[in-house]
């Protein structure tokens, strides 16, 4: 699997911040084998994050996209607007189950807005913008992005366990 991740913050983008997020996204998929070919980190822009996703989306070399920041209600939050407007399809799934695990760690978990959809054969997924929050995230939905990414570049075998008999 390839991905690619893509940071959004103001303050990151002006290098007032260090980025934590995703370095530590980095590190996260690299321990589960994952490439990692590509990062960068914009600021909170809805255009110019739509024109990103749909730049590395189309180009087919990143089969995971996860993005990290601005999934919030600061005014300045847009990363989902952004997603939205670029995906085919939604995955409602993904965000549910982080927020429902998330809740579990802290109650502002109820705030991140964060969406995922399929562009092309890739895979989006948004992230909060802590370190912590971006990896404690990734982590609640991993079991079913290997087999989510597989199912979308066109994997013909039949999901179904069969029941015992
Ligand atoms: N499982 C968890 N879910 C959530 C957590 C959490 O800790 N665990 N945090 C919740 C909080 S709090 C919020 S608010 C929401 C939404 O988060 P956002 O996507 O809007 O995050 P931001 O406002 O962009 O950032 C929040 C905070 O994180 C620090 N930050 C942001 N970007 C970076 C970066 N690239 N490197 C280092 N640190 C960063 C900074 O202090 C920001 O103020 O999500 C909940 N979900
Ligand atoms: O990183 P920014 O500057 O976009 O702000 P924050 O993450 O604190 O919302």
């Amino acid at each position: 699997m390839r991905a690619a991740i893509l940071t959004l913050s103001d303050r990151c983008s002006t290098g007032e911040r260090a980025d934590g997020s995703g370095p530590a996204l980095r590190a996260w998929l690299e321990e589960r084998g994952v490439t990692v070919a590509c990062t960068d980190v914009i600021p909170d822009e809805g255009a110019l994050i739509s024109a990103k996703l749909v730049e590395w989306a189309d180009s087919g070399l990143y089969d995971l996209i996860l993005t990290t920041g601005g999934t919030g209600v600061s005014p300045r939050d847009v990363t989902p607007e952004a997603t939205e407007r670029v995906v085919e399809r939604l995955l409602p799934g993904f965000g549910e189950v982080m927020r429902m695990e998330s809740l579990k760690k802290t109650p502002h978990a109820i705030i991140s807005r964060a969406v995922a959809g399929i562009r092309k054969n890739a895979l989006i997924i948004n992230l909060p913008g802590s370190p912590k929050g971006a990896t404690e995230n990734i982590g609640f939905v991993w079991a079913a992005v290997p087999h989510a990414v597989a199912k979308l570049q066109g994997d013909p075998e039949e999901c179904g366990t069969p029941l015992p008999r």
